[in-house]
């Protein structure tokens, strides 16, 4: 039998199956979708399997070399959707793979020194016999760790010793002992009477297992005995009392978190209306995809609860993709309170570990609900009966780098494999979306009023400029001040956003004006302050800050703008009484501490939550009255043609923030422009106003919804290749395409330089466009073969998400 291979090198040349033979003791065993290691050249690599076949046009195959799997790790739909994958957004077919399964699953290589066949370990030289004696093998570091190089090689050049590549799972399995008693109750009596009296610990043990006489978890029989270690138990087992078996476990980041079942919500005569439609499509396993389309707080998740709890009874599977900050403690505990152990939970905040047992769980079937982020809408599930697609417009559903898919996309295409419909949910759809909903494509469900008609809150808009006139130079109008500080008195809680993009801390010279920026980018360093350091954030450089100008000489050189730390500060000088949970990369970046910081606003330990664009989505506080936005437009200006529309998003989402129960919010929005229609109307709550007006913007500039875009970005170090490229790309592109699409460029890109790469792009806006597909693999071809000789990067994005 013969094995068609993609393997592991990401590269133009390698983007192709290889055969290889399968060998008789793997005939049986060897599935389409299992990983496998193979001799590539001189080299052993991973790789999937994608076909089996009888024979191959080849002659002298080489024979594939170890199994990684006993299942496939991709079933027949999944290696379907990964070639799909590759095809749609112009990426290798191993990215494509990969992407779709948990990092523990990559390769892991590792260089081990091996006997060559025919020798034995005494052949060897008497210092190096003792470390080959056990397998036969040593780890390549462990012997340049230990000097040992010099004799290694000697036995290499002699033909003793040879390399080899050990291929394996980068995460392991969590192995556990688990623990039983052997006799019962009176022959553990009968043994504990046996027992000298000063053998305290394996009394304790013997004890133990008196009262809970059951299979536990070695690490459980220890803590509730207060014991440690194996050795205290052993010689139970050695004497035939207890019995051990090693097995897999889970690591599970809920451990520790108790979840009590929740009670299922009687539905509103507006939910009850949105769920028919669902319910009937799901009856009739129909594909058909709703926009549930409701203002903040008007009970989508409950919809998405009771959605999922039907098609959980039938024995089908749900998947739900949350973006990855509104994926909090309080919307996992949501789910789990209501579907308990069936839930797995994939999101960035777990272990390597962590996230390879709930993908196990997943692909065991041992759970119905995936709760996760973007990547979770590659689940390996079998009976998928339902996807859900919360805060459907958000940017993080976008992948930016190899493969840029939108999670979106992948559900659509996965719903219609299984036959299931998909909702997805947002108060501010993207325009995208909601013209598909208009146009029927998608169906339209209305959420208009918050659950038990509570008040949406009412918003005002400052204008800083005018108190700037006024004499007010703080970073809080005389409103939010008031209000704030009328908050904190009463006890009431308050969410306060910066809008950090583009306006973080920079610094300057107030003599001269410099900007310190990044030497190896064009943008401007952020200056950090717990490090007192400037990074960049695009190349990930950091320096100290200048203590005199590099241009003037001055040193009145200080850093500038309204970072979060700067806004602590001075809120700290303000209101000292007033306590302030600061929120941004900075002070969630420990592991858990996302958590943690949302769980001391939560049980009131602070007046005030302070942070990012981190803190607009998804929470859900009772006593959040009052929120406060710093500043309003600093997206607004960006050269990207959704700033708009994600400065409303961000605007309405935070806004939501308030008054979600009893107690009535409102909202302060500062802004530069608040003539702006974007935050007018975002002010106003209207979403269909803004969907107008956004909408013939972008039919005038020949944007998306009307065209779809496709974004080529070409880098080099060499300013002149990186144009001369863009041009030659551009030229190609205008001579092949069709005369209704439109070309843009070369021109220089937004982020003109990124790394010390000069970055030029070509911009394509099309309706339709039968020979996209044939351009743009033509143009990978030609200008990804040679990328590591030639210093050139490509880089295509069909339907961008951001325009840098
Ligand atoms: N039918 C119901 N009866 C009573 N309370 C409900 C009902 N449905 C939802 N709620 C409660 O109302 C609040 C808001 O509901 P939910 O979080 O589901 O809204 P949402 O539209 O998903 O919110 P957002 O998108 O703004 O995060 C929650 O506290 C929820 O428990
Ligand atoms: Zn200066
Ligand atoms: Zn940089």
């Amino acid at each position: 039998m013969i094995a068609e291979v993609i393997v592991d090198v990401p590269a133009q040349q390698t983007d192709r199956p290889f055969d290889y033979r399968v060998p008789e003791k793997w005939s049986g065993m060897i599935q389409e979708g299992m990983r496998v290691t193979v001799p590539f050249g001189p080299r052993k690599l991973l790789g999937f399997v994608v076909k089996l076949k009888e024979s191959s046009e080849f002659k002298s195959l080489k024979n594939i070399s170890g199994l990684l799997d006993m299942e496939p790790a991709l079933n027949e739909e999944l290696l379907e959707l990964g070639h799909w994958l590759a095809d749609e957004t112009m990426c290798f077919k191993i990215s494509a793979f990969q992407a779709m399964l948990p990092a523990a699953m990559k390769a892991k290589y590792e260089k081990q020194i091996r006997l060559t066949r025919g020798m034995v370990v005494s052949d060897l030289l008497p210092e190096l016999q003792p470390l080959f004696q056990k397998t036969g093998t040593m780890k390549w570091d462990d012997a340049q760790n230990n000097e040992l190089l010099p004799l290694v090689k000697k036995e290499m050049d002699r033909g003793a010793l040879e390399l080899s590549i050990k291929v394996s799972n980068k995460g392991n399995v969590k192995k556990e002992k688990f623990i039983k008693p052997l006799l019962d109750k009176e022959g553990l009596i009968t043994q504990l009477g046996e027992i000298s009296k000063t053998a305290k610990n394996q009394r304790c043990i013997i004890e133990y297992f008196l009262e809970n006489p059951i299979e536990s978890p070695l690490s459980k029989v220890l803590k509730d005995t207060g014991l440690s270690g194996y050795s205290v138990i052993k010689p139970l087992v050695n004497k035939g009392i207890l019995h051990v078996q090693e097995r897999e476990s889970y690591r599970d980041h809920y451990e520790q978190h108790e979840f009590q079942a929740d009670a299922v919500l009687p539905l509103t005569e507006e939910q009850r209306g949105a769920m028919g439609p669902i319910e009937r499509a799901v009856e009739e396993k129909r594909n058909e995809t709703f926009l549930l389309y409701g203002v903040t707080g008007s009970g989508k998740t409950e919809i998405y609860l009771q959605s999922i709890k039907r098609i959980v009874d039938e024995g089908k599977e749900a998947i739900v993709l949350v973006p990855e900050i509104s994926l909090t403690p309080m919307m996992v505990t949501r789910f789990k309170r209501r579907f308990g152990n069936l839930v797995a939970v994939l999101h960035s905040g777990l272990s390597t570990g962590e996230k390879y047992d709930e993908w196990r769980k997943i692909q065991r079937g041992e759970v119905k609900v995936v709760v996760g982020a973007r990547s979770a809408v590659f689940a390996p599930f079998k009976n998928i009966g339902l996807i859900i697609i919360d805060e459907e417009h958000e940017g993080s559903y976008k992948q930016e780098e190899m493969p840029r898919y939108h999670a979106r996309d992948v559900a659509l295409k996965r719903a219609s494999y299984h036959h299931c419909p998909v909702i997805l949910g947002s108060a501010t759809p993207s325009l995208e979306t909601f013209a598909r909903a208009k146009r029927d494509v998608y169906t339209l469900l209305t959420l208009k009023s918050r659950v038990n008609q509570r008040a949406l809150p009412e918003v005002s808009i400052v204008d800083m400029r005018e108190e700037m006139r006024g004499g007010n130079r703080s970073m809080f109008s005389e409103l939010l001040f008031e209000k704030l500080k009328e908050r904190v008195e009463k006890g009431e809680q308050s969410v306060l956003m910066l809008n950090r993009r583009g306006h973080s801390s920079f610094v300057m010279c107030r003599n001269c004006g410099l900007v310190v920026t990044c030497p190896n980018c064009d943008v401007s360093m952020t200056f950090h302050r717990v490090q007192s350091q400037m990074k960049c954030h695009y190349c990930g450089l950091e320096e100290g800050v200048p203590n005199v100008c590099p241009d003037c000489g001055s040193d009145h050189i200080r850093y500038f703008g309204t970072g979060t730390q700067k806004v602590e500060e001075e809120l700290g000088k303000l209101m000292p009484h007033a306590r302030v949970i600061r929120m941004d990369v900075d002070t969630t970046s420990r592991k858990g501490a996302h958590e943690a910081l949302l769980k001391r606003f939560e049980d009131g330990q602070a007046d005030i939550l302070l942070g990012t664009q981190m803190i607009a989505k998804g929470l859900d506080f009772p006593k959040v009255t009052l929120v406060g936005v710093l500043s309003a437009d600093t997206m607004l200006h960006l050269p990207d043609f959704r700033s708009s529309e994600r400065t409303f998003q961000l605007l309405t989402q935070v806004s939501g923030r308030a008054g979600r129960h009893e107690l009535p919010g409102e909202v302060v929005i500062q802004t530069y422009t608040p003539e702006h229609y974007s935050i007018q109307l975002a002010s106003e709550q209207d979403y269909e106003g803004f969907f107008m007006r956004e909408m013939f913007l972008r039919k005038q500039n020949d944007y998306p919804p009307y065209y779809y875009i496709a974004l080529l970005t070409v880098s080099h170090e060499d300013v002149l290749k990186a144009m001369d490229t863009a041009d030659k790309i551009t030229t190609y592109i205008k001579r092949h395409v069709s005369p209704s699409t439109v070309v843009f460029g070369p021109s220089a890109s937004p982020m003109s330089r990124i790394n010390n790469r000069y970055r030029y792009q070509c911009l394509l806006k099309y309706k339709r466009e039968p020979n996209l597909a044939v351009i743009l693999k033509k143009l990978n071809e030609t200008y990804g073969r040679n990328a590591a000789q030639s210093g050139l990067q490509l880089s295509i994005d069909v339907n961008p998400f951001i325009m840098m």
